[in-house]
């Protein structure tokens, strides 16, 4: 399952995000790729311990806690400091799959890696190619999201980002580990929650049906969870 959680940061979060990056020292994205995906990776990266990433980063996980859609849909356990990478014309990164596990700089852990992110920090008329495109279980999806909308995918797909051949696609990336590890569970706690969502927009919380289907939710949830 695909999830486009629109407008995680503001436009003045993503200007001011493109500002620090400008003044970032780039290095080959390859420093944090594995060993299949390293031969398949040629983009620029902004070191895991910068200063900028970590206060981007920062900026982002705020966003991230604060967004509905992404604890719906995520279900986190623990999100991974957010990376920043860059295409310039001609960079690509052919097909792969995520690392399953992956050590959080600086804080002696490791994550699993469930969902695979990438917050989109350059707007789409201002770079052709560098579309990210996904093996789902329903067919391929070819994503390319304005600047601040960010795309969720398991990170069991495997995906590229086509080449880039006009301007330079910024992004951040990351990995977060559920709470619900297999993909088809948390998808369907995903859309339990939003049908409830809905139905409570239309009828009180006190409505014998909101409350059956919130209490089976997290029924459900209880029974499937990992923390
Ligand atoms: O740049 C992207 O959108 C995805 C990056 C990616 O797949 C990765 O770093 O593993
Ligand atoms: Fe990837």
């Amino acid at each position: 399952m695909l999830v486009h959680i629109p407008n995680v940061l503001t436009a003045e979060q993503v200007a001011h995000c493109r500002r620090i990056l400008e003044a970032a020292a780039w290095v080959d994205g390859r420093v944090t790729a594995g060993e299949q995906s390293g031969k398949a990776k040629n983009n620029l990266q902004v070191p895991e311990n910068s200063p900028q990433a970590s206060e981007l980063g920062d900026i982002i996980l705020q966003a991230l806690g604060l967004n509905p859609m992404f604890t719906s849909a995520a279900l986190p356990l623990r999100v991974f400091p957010p990376l920043f990478n860059r295409y310039d014309v001609g960079m690509t990164f052919h097909a792969h799959v995520d690392n399953a596990i992956r050590f959080v700089p600086g804080a002696n852990m490791r994550i699993r890696t469930d969902v695979s992110s990438t917050l989109f920090l350059t707007d789409p008329e201002d770079y052709d190619g560098g579309e990210l495109v996904i093996e789902d279980t329903y067919g391929t999806q070819r994503v390319k999201l304005p600047a601040g909308h960010m795309v969720l995918y398991p990170a069991t797909s495997l995906h590229k980002v086509e080449p880039v051949t006009r301007g330079s696609r910024w992004s951040s990336f990351f990995w977060t580990q559920s709470m619900i590890k297999e993909d088809s569970r948390r998808r369907l706690l995903f859309e339990m929650d939003q049908s409830i969502m809905k139905i409570r927009a239309d009828l009180p919380d006190s409505h014998p049906g909101v409350l059956g289907m919130t209490a089976a939710y997290h029924n459900l949830l209880r029974q499937w969870v990992e923390m």
